[in-house]
């Protein structure tokens, strides 16, 4: 059961109630049938669930009038132009969708009653509905208050230990849109004795069909301290499969746009994910919460400034991963600067102006040493000649204002001073010359890389231009850097970096620049990384992100794990010494132990065996993942077809009639199905670069399920869980 420092109880009584939940523990939790619309002969008494479905179609017909308003407003007078116009009825039509009634979800899931003004009966207080969005009627007082909201977050902190002022605490129970039970926990009352919530297991424990769904009414407080860190401040969290990382962190975005939502706006969010097929199966979490704005993108498609066609191998892209390539690239960006070697003459009219090389070249040496970005201090070259003419121009005794500056930056000669001296840079071909000419890059990379890590980079055969170029993933976020070193990136108010500890030093940059006068929330697990450059220390990721200095990040743990049940954890954490063991193993709270079932078959039985478990585990509910080495994944959908059995790829919606997804284990990542079955774990292993890499990748392979795993194989099982 779910540790909850609050106690729980059934509070409801009376005719009509059926306690029809058990949960394992003997905690009950009591439910009453949804209304009918034929009425039935005996009328069943009133209960406190009649008066809280009261309350709800209330709040449902208030929401429907707060529609209706926006609806009817004329905007024809109040716009002067037709541009206003569309700015303003552009806004009026997101309010009007916002504002729609969404029929599956109750429009609150809580209640919170507060200590001091409850009256004797206990009943009608201070009272909050607690719900996914904000809800007033006529006279515009609150029938419900958006979770985001300050009043509403007791609800998720407040404990036995620490009720912050609230007496009651109600938690919904519901099917569709209709609510079918409560659980009340009364914080202050000392008999009450501490247990856990069952509407809360209730919802850990269900089948997961479909793609990721929000998880706002049950929001634990280790969660919640994540999701409502303030603005300002980095916050990077570790946890272990299935802690609720990827959860915590779209709530979080949800929760800073309702909170500073003009800011956000202004400056825009950004939720970065490992692939596609993870960001289709976390794509309608925000949307459900209301927030319809927030991008989503891959870090390869964040950096895609030049077409990526390529890959490397691993010992390559982990040399142009390194950081110290940001400083090779620094170096090789400014390596065309050149000192002038002739003064310049400017003439106008009749006179001519000279300003001698001696004190260009001190202009030049000026912006060279001053922090600047490459393109920009080639935009203030020509202006700083300029006023060195315009300033002998003044001691002739003229008086030239600034449009003679800008005249005088355009002329010819000023002009050539700036190509000979900073000429122009164009960042792929840059990072092309780099990567082609060895001479170029011997010297950029001087004391910097060795020449074995110089070799190791460059291009065997060197392409003739950009547009040819076979580009890899690597390649392009050195375009990137390039580029941010000649022309400032954006940066954006906050960005969500899930799975992030797969990235590249270099990686990390790419995305440290796009949030460098924002925030960031940086979600990952040491032991899930995958990639030779996966990182060792949050610490160092943060500090290549460039939100290492002290006190603009902190770095927090989660450490309850809502999917994995307890035997599966247990026997995927048998790899933890060998991949991470600074970790400690995670923490199940989920009810059943879960099914383990592990099977060794002749190897020309294998992909049978596999279609067999398929067959089994699509006996359960929920959904059914297929994951397998990448290399295994054409024999096991040829061995599924010659089965009978139909299967979606990863990122494909499941329904219930299409549960069954085969998943080359590169991309599990993220992803949960109810039934795993892991087809050949020795071959998950063998299919990456190296040994450690392979177990990372078999410990994400072994986490994604929710309620049971068959493992499937020929091959003696990898070393830990071998024993
Ligand atoms: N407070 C909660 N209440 C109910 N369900 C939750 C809660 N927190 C997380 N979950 C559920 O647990 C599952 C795992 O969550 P999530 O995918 O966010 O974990 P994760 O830490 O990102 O996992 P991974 O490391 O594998 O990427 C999801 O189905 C999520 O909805």
């Amino acid at each position: 059961m779910l540790p909850c420092s609050a106690s729980t109880r059934a509070a409801v009584t009376g005719a009509g109630l059926e306690p029809s939940g058990r949960q394992p523990d003997g905690v009950p939790f009591l439910t009453h049938p949804p209304p009918t619309s034929d009425g039935g002969s005996a009328v069943p008494a009133r209960t406190p669930l009649d008066d809280e479905r009261d309350h709800l179609a209330a709040s449902r017909a208030a929401l429907r009038a707060m529609r209706s308003d926006v609806e009817a407003l004329d905007i024809s007078d109040v716009t002067a132009n037709w541009v206003n116009a569309e700015v303003l009825a552009s806004e009026i039509a997101a309010r009007i969708r916002s504002l729609a009634d969404l029929a599956g979800t109750p429009l609150f899931f809580g209640r919170l009653d507060y200590e001091e003004s409850l009256d004797e009966d206990g009943e009608s207080g201070h009272r909050f509905y607690i719900g996914r969005r904000h809800v007033h009627d006529a006279s515009g007082d609150p029938m419900v208050i958006d979770w985001r909201a300050p009043v509403s977050q007791p609800f998720y902190r407040a404990s036995k230990r620490d009720p912050l002022g609230v007496a009651l605490r109600r938690r919904f129970g519901y099917e569709g849109g209709d609510l079918t039970a409560y659980e009340d926990e009364h914080l202050t009352d000392p008999a009450e004795a501490a247990t856990g919530s069952a509407l809360l297991q209730r919802e850990i424990e269900r089948p997961r069909v479909g793609p990721m769904r929000d998880i706002v009414a049950t929001i634990q407080p280790e969660q919640d301290e994540i999701v409502r860190a303030g603005l300002g401040g980095t916050v990077c969290v570790q946890g272990a499969p299935g802690t609720g990382k990827t959860a915590v962190g779209l709530h979080r975005v949800a929760y800073l746009l309702y909170t500073h939502r003009e800011r956000l706006a202004r400056s825009g969010t950004l939720v970065i994910g490992p692939n596609r097929s993870f960001l289709r199966y976390i794509e309608q979490v925000l949307p459900a919460l209301g927030e319809m704005e927030v991008k989503q993108a891959t870090v390869d498609e964040l950096v895609a400034r030049v077409e990526v066609r390529g890959a490397d191998g691993a010992e390559a892209a982990r040399i142009k991963g390194d950081a110290r390539m940001a400083e090779v690239l620094r170096r090789a960006v400014r390596s065309g600067v050149r000192m002038p070697s002739e003064p310049v003459m400017v003439v106008r009219g009749s006179r001519r102006w000279r300003v001698p090389a001696h004190e260009l070249e001190e202009i030049v040496r000026e912006l060279a040493s001053r922090d600047l970005r490459y393109g920009s201090a080639r935009e203030a070259l020509p202006q700083r000649v300029a006023h060195a003419v315009l300033v002998r121009m003044e001691q002739a005794g003229e008086a030239p204002d600034d449009r003679v500056q800008n005249a005088v930056a355009r002329t010819p000669a000023v002009k050539a001073v700036v190509k000979e001296c900073w000429p122009q840079v164009d960042p792929a071909k840059l990072v092309l010359r780099l990567l082609s000419d060895a001479d170029f890059l011997a010297e950029q990379a001087e004391g910097i890389l060795t020449p074995d890590e110089q070799k190791a980079i460059l291009w065997e055969r060197p392409p003739r231009s950009v547009k040819s170029a076979r580009w890899s993933p690597a390649d392009a976020v050195l375009v990137d850097e390039a580029h941010d070193l000649v022309e400032r990136t954006g940066s954006l108010g906050h960005v969500v970096l899930d799975e992030a500890q797969d990235l590249s030093p270099m990686q990390y940059r790419a995305v440290g620049r796009r949030c460098s006068t924002g925030s960031a929330t940086i979600l990952g697990d040491i032991a899930q990384g995958t990639t030779p450059w996966a990182t060792e220390s949050w610490a160092a990721a943060l500090a290549h992100l460039g939100k290492g200095r002290a006190g603009e990040a902190v770095i927090e743990e989660l450490t309850q794990g809502f999917r994995v049940p307890r035997d599966v954890i247990a026997y995927a954490s048998r790899l933890l010494p060998a991949i991470a063991p600074e970790l400690n193993e995670a923490t199940s709270i989920r009810e059943s132990a879960g099914s383990l079932a592990i099977g060794r078959v002749a190897r020309d039985d294998l992909d049978e065996a596999v279609v067999l478990a398929c067959r089994t585990a699509l006996e359960n509910e929920g959904s059914i993942g297929l994951i397998a080495a990448d290399a295994r994944v054409p024999a096991l959908a040829a061995a599924l077809a010659a089965g009978g059995l139909s299967h979606l790829a990863p990122g494909d919606e499941t329904s219930r009639e299409a549960r069954l997804t085969l998943v080359p284990a590169s991309l599990a990542k993220g992803l949960e199905y109810d039934h795993v079955v892991l087809d050949e774990p020795a071959a998950v292993v063998s299919g990456e670069p190296d040994e450690r890499t392979g177990l990372r990748r078999l410990y994400v392979a072994l986490t994604r399920a929710v309620s049971g795993l068959a493992v499937v194989h020929a091959a003696p099982l990898p070393g830990p869980l071998a024993d």
